[in-house]
């Protein structure tokens, strides 16, 4: 498959035969294919031989294919690599372990490892709570995936699902100063994911679970709080619903309507669909509708999907069937955690006056902003690059960094609905317009907010082992 290119930069690399072709011709061929060459590093040269690499603008990502057309035709020059900077960024990985202290001598070294490490294993043996104080449990989350269900790019595999895990990592350590480390398992059975999850986590306080395909992922995460004594969270489920539950709030609050009173459509009922729909329900929604594949989940029809059955009964009051033009007709909220693509603008149109439509699938949501936004009141979606960014890592960074502090045993109802109001209450009502019903999660106060509520609902909870010192 073609990789898409990010933005407008590419770099070529590229091969040249001195004997048969000057790099004069390979810059003339790229500017004239629509390519503007911006810079220029020589990777290796010799006596018949150079290796460049080419960084070229394009006002347009059309013209990189026939970029490549033109050097590929060019007697003496060879195109090695394209590449992009979001393929720059991962190479060779992106995150790295680093220890605290340097080992600069003897002494040190017999105090980090043997001799006297020894005396730190027997304390921790004759106490194991001392785990959390004399290891990095005390910090440490394990992302763990099986690779089923990674972003709306479905079931792509534990190695593709790398990347990602190694993302959520970052976003750990830099929102929250987590350490958190990427566990992709090279398993899809239920059972085999909780033996795996338990045997590792002696090393880890927090469990997050993520891209865990439904129905697989409930028994997952179930099994995993029942047998755990540290907090499993499962990301797509919670950490989307808490924050899909914080824009909404807002959204609503901005369109003049209430949660109980409010029509909502739910497309896409897996892990996130569920997760939001339960959160919505807890909060008062009434008249919330399912759709997924099969069209709008009714009570009384047979679902092979053990969720769906639950879904169809605790949803949709009014009984109606049909597809998902059916479902969005007269509603006030569209929230599309499904697959890109599948709303269109005459589906927006049928919908009440001044529609709110979150298409939170990633990367490509249920419809872009620029094709709707002139239909709506509210427009969110699940990416960085538009506003009101509803996603996850709004939650997840704030949520742990609450958990770890205040060594929490899990992560319960009553945490996760506070870290839904502390991120909704971090815009002033002064600050809301459509445009802004989410805070940015480079936004200082969400983590701080999110961690100060969270520690209060599991103090509260008794979901609490520790009361943080701040
Ligand atoms: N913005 C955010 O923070 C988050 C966004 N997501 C996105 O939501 C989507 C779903 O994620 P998960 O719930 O984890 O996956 P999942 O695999 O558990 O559920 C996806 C559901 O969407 C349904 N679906 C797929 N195509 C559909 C169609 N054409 N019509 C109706 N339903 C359809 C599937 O049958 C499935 O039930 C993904 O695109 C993911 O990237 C998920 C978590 C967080
Ligand atoms: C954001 C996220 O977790 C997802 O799209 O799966
Ligand atoms: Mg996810």
């Amino acid at each position: 498959m073609a990789q898409p290119l990010d933005g407008k930069t590419i770099i070529l690399r590229i091969e040249l035969d001195t004997q048969q072709a000057a790099f004069g011709q390979a810059a003339g061929a790229i500017e004239q294919a629509g390519g503007d060459l911006v810079a220029i590093d020589v990777i290796e040269t010799g006596r018949d031989r150079t290796v460049r690499d080419l960084t070229v603008k394009v006002n347009d990502t059309a013209a990189v294919p026939a970029i490549k057309e033109a050097l590929g035709a060019m007697p003496g020059i060879r195109l090695v690599n394209v590449s992009d900077r979001t393929f720059l960024l991962h190479l060779g990985g992106k995150i790295t372990v680093q220890p605290k202290t340097p080992i600069q001598n003897r002494d040190d070294l017999s105090r980090v490892y043997t001799p006297e490490v020894a005396r730190v294993c027997q304390a921790i043996h004759e106490d194991p709570a001392k785990a959390f104080t004399l290891t990095v449990k005390r910090n440490t989350v394990a992302v763990v995936s099986d690779g089923s269900a990674v972003l709306g790019l479905g079931n792509i595999g534990p190695h593709a699902a790398m990347p990602v895990m190694e993302g959520k990592a970052m976003l750990f350590k830099q929102f929250a100063d987590v350490d958190a480390f990427p566990l992709c398992l090279d398993t899809q059975d239920t059972e085999s994911i909780i033996a795996a999850v338990k045997a590792i986590a002696p090393g880890f306080g927090g469990i997050n679970l993520e891209d865990i395909a439904a129905p697989r992922c409930f028994e997952i995460e179930q099994r995993l709080r029942q047998e755990l004594d540290i907090p499993v969270f499962h990301d797509d489920q919670h950490g989307t619903a808490v924050v899909l539950y914080a824009g909404l709030l807002n959204a609503l609050k901005l369109t003049g309507r209430k949660l109980e009173d409010a029509k909502i459509v739910v497309c896409g009922i897996g892990a996130a669909g569920t997760a939001c729909t339960k959160m919505l329900l807890a909060g008062g929604a009434r008249d919330i509708v399912g759709v997924d594949k099969e069209g709008i989940l009714t009570a009384g029809k047979e679902y092979a999907h053990p969720m769906w059955k639950w879904y169809a009964e605790n949803t949709n009051p009014r009984g109606i069937s049909g597809s998902l033009a059916d479902a969005v007709k007269g509603a006030d909220v569209f929230i599309g955690v499904s697959s890109g693509k599948l709303l269109k603008r005459e589906h927006i149109i049928s919908m009440a006056e001044d529609p709110i439509v979150f298409a939170m699938a990633n990367p490509e949501p249920e419809i872009r902003p620029e094709e709707a936004e002139d239909l709506v009141a509210v427009f969110a979606t699940g990416r960085s690059d538009y506003p009101n960014q509803i996603n996850n890592v709004l939650c997840f960074p704030g949520i742990f960094r609450g958990a770890l502090d205040c060594r929490a045993s899990e992560i319960n109802e009553p945490m996760k609905l506070a870290a839904a109001e502390a991120i909704a209450a971090v815009i002033d009502p002064e600050e809301l317009n459509r445009f802004y019903i989410i805070p940015s999660v480079f936004n200082s106060r969400v983590v701080s907010e999110v961690r100060r509520r969270v520690i209060q609902a599991a103090l509260a909870s008794g979901a609490a082992r520790r009361t943080p010192r701040e």
